[in-house]
């Protein structure tokens, strides 16, 4: 399958599109490029949308209310970065803004300032011509680009997990159509909508979540993002769990509030049986 993600080699979405078995990768600058591809060629995409630690991936967030596309699989990866530069004396550090927030103890110390990039790739290339600088990267393209390690694992937190998602051209057509009987079974069928409510008043958050308490569907996440419109209103990301009574769930929801569905898929499963 070719699959286009975000660029250049070496990112963490480069490593996931190999591992869920891409046979052709096409790499683009930016996540926003990576949409807009996907919706251009009609190619499959692979995005980062959530990390353990720095929570949204608001690139993503913001493109899956824009483009037309459906999620058909998600698939998790473990992250490391380090700091590696030349130099003892480090002027600044060149970071992606997830990494930034995943690493923002050890930059603290550092006291330095932070210039953002595209991606981890990007920092990589930034620091080769900015000697007095470090970068956050994953030890694979420090090596790559032979820039020594000045420290290894520096993530705040050991247990450092981005979720990716695969993303296909078009709104999703399947709606309530989760794909596979089995995976729901086991409760890792998961389907992903974004409330959009036209309206601002007292319990409208309680009544939008109200069909899934009652009928005992679990929600693995809420998200808000400004809607964009005007200050102050919202729309509101969901996942759950396409177990038992869901479809009713989404189907009384949907007469509370506008949605965007953006389709129902299952767990890359290999990543789970190595780790
Ligand atoms: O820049 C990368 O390597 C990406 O793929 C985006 C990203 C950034 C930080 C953690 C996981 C993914």
């Amino acid at each position: 399958m070719k699959i286009v993600t975000l660029g250049p080699e070496g990112t963490f979405s480069h490593e996931m599109a190999t591992l869920i078995g891409a046979d052709e990768i096409v790499l683009v600058p930016t996540i926003g490029k990576v949409f807009a591809e996907v919706v251009k060629t009609g190619t499959t995409g692979l995005v980062p949308l959530e990390n353990s630690e720095a929570g949204g991936v608001t690139s993503t967030l913001d493109c899956l209310m824009q483009y037309p596309v459906t999620i058909t699989l998600e698939s998790y990866l473990p992250i490391h970065h380090c700091l590696a530069g030349t130099s003892e004396q480090i002027t600044r550090i060149y970071a992606h803004p997830q990494s930034h927030e995943q690493c923002s103890r050890i930059i603290e110390d550092l006291n330095v300032p932070v210039i953002h990039t595209e991606s981890n790739a990007a920092s990589a290339i930034a620091q080769k011509s900015d000697p007095g600088s470090a970068a956050i990267i994953s030890e694979r393209l420090a090596s790559r680009h032979q820039i020594p390690l000045i420290r290894s694992n520096i993530e705040n937190n050991a247990c450092n997990i981005t979720r990716f998602v695969q993303i296909s051209p078009g709104n999703s057509s399947q709606g309530l159509q989760a794909t596979g009987e089995k995976k729901m079974d086991q409760g890792l069928e998961k389907c992903s909508l974004i409330i959009d409510p036209d309206e601002n008043r007292a319990g409208l958050l309680y009544d939008l979540l109200t069909p899934f308490k009652r009928e005992g569907v679990n929600l693995t996440r809420i998200e808000s993002r400004p809607s964009k419109r005007s200050m102050g209103t919202y729309v509101f990301f969901l996942d759950i769990q396409c177990e038992g009574n869901w479809k009713t769930s989404v189907t009384e929801l949907q007469q509370i509030a506008p949605i965007k569905h953006l389709g129902c898929y299952g767990r890359w499963q290999k990543q789970m049986e190595n780790s």
